[in-house]
């Protein structure tokens, strides 16, 4: 079993880092941690990075997750590679551009790049918004998958995901106390379907509608109120179409021995409680 311990980072491929960069310190309100010739490194929270755009072409998205330590990642690459995923071990020069001691990547079922990592580094500086958003964190995200019952059982029987709540056949899963720290949604093709930001009040949510309207930014649903962890959020577009998410108040699971997963039906009340219809993200509902 692979112990996902943490959510780490996300990698976004652009093939614009200056509109990236506009986009994550002037709308998003992520503080720049470094500028490299071919990337831009973005904090939210006590993570020395936790969001990076790298020139790239915008299919190439990837995310870390950490391990424990090297005898973990060393035993997680021999598990995936006995099920046939092909895993690349990163060189110290990538591990370097991750702040990280060592990964690996791979692929899911699906086909989207995820990297297990060693020791991502934090800073003890404290985070400092580039744009008063009421960002706490770097909380979570939703994952593009072709089979997502397929895809769930590679998460929670070969990873430690579990399953907190499924709308339909959404499983939103969880690898601590959080919530869920991944969703997976029904896609075509794979690709990163949200990243989630953690606000600190519904008065961010919705500082932040009212923000992004004036400043023409896509809005792609609500605001609203999720029933399945009961946070108030509000989803809008970015630089290549990525979706973000802000979102307050995500639950915790109380007793991780006794919690039963959910079941919501597929229908838009399920996705918002206040109404909203989750149509851009959703299609179909
Ligand atoms: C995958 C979707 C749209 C979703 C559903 C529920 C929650 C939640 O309970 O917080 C999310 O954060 C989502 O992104
Ligand atoms: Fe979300």
């Amino acid at each position: 079993m692979i112990e996902l311990k943490d959510l780490s980072y996300v990698r976004l491929g652009t093939a614009d880092l200056a509109t990236a960069e506009t986009f994550a310190t002037g709308v998003l309100g992520l503080e720049v941690r470094e500028r490299r010739r071919d990337a831009l490194y973005l904090r939210s929270d006590q993570r020395a990075h936790s969001l990076c755009y790298f020139e790239g072409a915008p299919e190439e998205q990837i995310i870390g997750f950490e391990v424990e330590n090297t005898a973990a990642l060393d035993a997680a690459a021999a598990a995936l590679e006995a099920l046939r995923h092909k895993v690349r071990r990163g060189s110290a020069a990538e591990a370097q551009a991750r702040y990280v001691s060592e990964f690996i990547n791979f692929r899911d079922p699906t086909g989207n790049q995820i990297e297990l990592v060693t020791r991502p580094q934090l800073s003890a500086r404290r985070h400092f918004p580039s744009r008063d958003a009421g960002i706490t964190g770097f909380n979570h995200v939703g994952l593009n998958s072709t089979d997502p019952v397929r895809d769930e059982v590679f998460w929670t029987q070969v990873c430690n995901a579990r399953v907190s709540d499924r709308i339909g056949d959404i499983p939103l899963m969880r690898i601590n106390a959080i919530h869920h720290t991944l969703a997976l949604v029904q896609a075509a093709q794979p690709g990163i379907q949200h990243i989630n930001h953690q606000v600190a009040e519904v008065d961010d949510v919705m500082r932040s509608y009212y923000f992004l309207r004036e400043h023409n930014v896509p809005i792609v649903f609500g605001p609203g109120r999720h029933p399945t962890s009961g946070a108030r959020f509000l989803y809008f577009k970015g630089p290549d179409g990525v979706v973000f998410e802000y979102s307050c108040g995500v639950g915790e699971i109380a007793d991780e021995a006794t919690h039963r997963p959910r079941q919501f039906t597929r229908e838009p009340l399920s996705f918002c409680m206040w109404g909203a219809t989750p149509g851009g993200l959703i299609p179909g509902v």
